[in-house]
């Protein structure tokens, strides 16, 4: 269903408590009007579910393609437990926009599979600023808002499905 046809702030579901998460945002400098707005849902949404300021970390890359780097970097040297991804990509004259689509999704969707990781995709494609605005708190909502409910929710399942450490798994880390 189209974005129009909905809002992206409307999380729909009760999210699961944050409270014990510790989340990675890695936020693009590029259209920094935007992914400023965004950074602001996605943080609002992680603390109403009760994440702690001081388990959300914010890093900025220069742009949207360097987000799935940015989210690498997250998973190798950090502990976080998710990592949410915020850009905005609108259309130019040239088909730039869309190598960098497809970087940054082949990007982020292949560290999530590998890492084995949560990592929500709050990247804005859009043709024009106008369509931006709209999905970053205007009248559509704010996409930050979605990507942080994703991040939770994925957490909060491979935190269900995941099988419980073993006392050898224990005895191995130790
Ligand atoms: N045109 C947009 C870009 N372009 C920059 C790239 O993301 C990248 O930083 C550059 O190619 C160097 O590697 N980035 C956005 O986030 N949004 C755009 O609209
Ligand atoms: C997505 C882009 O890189 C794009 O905004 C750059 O604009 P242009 O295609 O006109 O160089």
């Amino acid at each position: 269903m189209a974005t129009i046809h909905k809002n992206l702030s409307e999380i729909g579901t009760e999210l699961p408590s944050a409270a014990d998460m510790r989340i990675g945002i890695v936020v693009s400098e590029w259209n920094e009007q935007i992914t400023g707005a965004l950074l602001e849902g996605a943080v609002r949404t992680l603390k109403n579910a009760g994440c702690d300021e001081q388990n959300i970390e914010v890093k900025r890359v220069p742009g949207t393609f360097e987000l799935s780097l940015g989210a690498q970097f997250f998973a190798e040297y950090t502990d976080v437990d998710g990592v949410i991804v915020l850009g905005c990509v609108i259309q130019g004259e040239t088909r730039h926009f869309d190598y960098v689509c497809q970087g940054v999704t082949q990007g982020v969707t292949q560290l999530m599979l590998s890492w084995n990781m949560p990592v929500a995709f709050g990247v804005l494609t859009t043709e024009n600023l106008q369509q931006a605005i709209d999905r970053a708190g205007g009248k559509y909502g704010n996409k930050g808002d979605e990507a942080a409910a994703a991040v939770i929710k994925m957490i909060a399942l491979q935190i269900e499905m995941e099988p419980e450490e073993t006392e050898a798994d224990r005895k191995k880390i130790n």
